[in-house]
């Protein structure tokens, strides 16, 4: 039995869904928080509950979070709910642990911080930004979300498997957003309660087929079509002897690693999961940026926006792992078997942490260090995001030409945190270009 005084307070819900439909309620208002709040208030930082199918230690504590971050898989290993893995496929880098995870995590991560790299990215990022922005006009409204996805998905889709615009990177989208709303309905899909799920259901915009397992169908039939493309890619990068090449793409990278672990279907499986920052977590980065510099214009020329934008965003909540031991940490016992969720976005709204924390105020990072523990949207310790000096490079840019070149009106939009952060409206935006009347 475990010592009571560790098992951190808290309740466990209903049998079997716990209190996974009031997270999942608060999840979908406009202060996901709340869910955290309620219970902090009553049992601490960290407290225990049951979501999406597993007893669970959830942390709002930056320290906690933290540990948790660091620890290697004799801890902890990572642990989503099954729908998410579903989608993603077992070896997805997410999901795999060991040595295999720090291959792919160090050959991914040299090559996007790799100088040239970078090199490319800004040229392509400039030569797409201003491509769309020449296309913009006054007399309609623009949607930035749709702009940033469009762009944002070509520059990373070119950096993993060198594929340029044209017909069948479109295809590409196209299914890619068929696999996105596969992956946005599924977390409801174990929810019992027609009634709920329907009604959850009808928020998700964009998604217009009611049935779920069509949706379901329909996401593993793209996410098929995808791997078949990235293995023709492969397949012809063989064919041309370009293995062992100087590497100008990251699908190259994988390939000419000697290790057999990396087989064909791992580095497909990969190159589709990793274009998933692309269309969701990069472009909703650059929305949020205009969102908030359209509340607040005096920020315009701080490009510590980008870095509050990612406090006050939180596009990835947090992280979920599954205890491999008895863990106690800061005075609390995470049991065996059980999970762990960090839960970033009560830290970074902490006013403990941040003073005025609802309150966008870019001026906060001028003497604010940003390694604090209080500080984690892009993760830490061994699976720390290898696309962050990427995401705010892209984001820079965009903003950069954003800002010079127009003025903008933003039409009324809010932002809705689930099952993904992204705008309502797709953040409709008048612009009048600078320099004109
Ligand atoms: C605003 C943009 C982004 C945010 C907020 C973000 C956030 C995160 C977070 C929190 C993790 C840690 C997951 C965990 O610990 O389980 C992560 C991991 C990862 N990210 Fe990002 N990311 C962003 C952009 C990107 C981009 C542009 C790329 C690729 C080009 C990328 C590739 C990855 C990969 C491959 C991992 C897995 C690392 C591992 O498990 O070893 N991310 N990201």
């Amino acid at each position: 039995m475990y010592k009571k005084t560790l098992l951190p307070l808290g309740a466990l819900g209903w049998p079997f869904i716990g209190e996974t439909i009031d997270f999942v309620s608060c999840a979908y208002s406009d202060r996901p928080e709340s869910f955290m709040d309620k219970r902090r208030r009553m049992y601490g930082k960290v407290f225990k509950s049951h979501i999406f199918g597993s007893p669970t230690i959830v942390s709002t504590d930056a320290e906690v979070s933290k540990f948790i971050l660091q620890s290697d898989a004799r801890l902890f290993v990572p642990s989503y709910p099954k729908s998410l893995t579903e989608l993603m496929g077992k070896s997805s880098i997410l999901l795999i642990n060991g040595s295999l995870q720090r291959r792919i995590h160090g050959l991914i991560g040299a090559f996007l911080k790799s100088p040239h790299l970078k090199a490319q990215i800004t040229g392509d990022m400039q030569s797409y930004v201003q491509e769309s922005m020449e296309k913009w006009r006054e007399d309609h409204p623009i949607f930035i979300q749709d702009e940033t996805k469009n762009i944002a998905f070509q520059v990373l889709v070119k950096a993993l498997i060198s594929l340029d615009p044209g017909e069948e990177m479109e295809l590409l989208k196209k299914q890619f957003q068929e696999f996105i709303a596969g992956l946005m309905s599924l977390p409801l899909k174990n929810i019992p309660g027609s009634q709920l799920y329907r009604s959850l259901q009808a928020k998700i915009k964009n998604i217009q087929v009611v049935n779920n397992k069509e949706i379901y169908f329909g996401f593993h039939q793209a996410k098929k079509k995808m791997v078949k493309l990235v293995q023709k890619i492969i397949q012809s990068k063989r064919d041309h002897g370009m293995i062992s090449m100087v590497p100008k793409d990251l699908v190259q990278v994988l390939l000419n690693d000697a290790s057999e672990h990396l087989t064909d279907d791992l580095i497909a499986d990969n190159m589709i999961d990793m274009m998933i920052p692309g269309e969701d977590s990069v472009p909703v980065l650059m929305t949020l940026a205009v969102k908030y510099l359209s509340d607040c214009p005096p920020a315009l020329h701080q490009l510590t926006v980008i870095t509050e934008t990612l406090r006050m965003g939180n596009i990835i909540i947090g992280v979920m792992r599954k205890a491999m031991k008895d863990i106690e940490i800061k005075g609390y016992l995470i049991p065996k078997g059980w999970c762990a969720f960090a839960y970033f976005r009560s830290v970074h709204l902490d006013e403990n942490n941040y003073e005025w924390p609802y309150q966008f105020n870019p001026w906060r990072w001028q003497d604010k260090d940003m390694s604090k523990s209080s500080f984690t949207p892009f993760g830490g310790g061994q699976r720390l995001c290898p696309g962050l000096d990427l995401a705010r490079l892209e984001a820079s840019i965009f903003l950069h030409h954003f800002v010079t070149q127009f003025r903008w009106v933003a039409e009324d939009d809010t932002v809705v945190n689930f099952p993904t952060v992204r705008m309502k409206r797709r953040m409709p935006i008048w612009v009048k270009r600078r320099g004109e009347n």
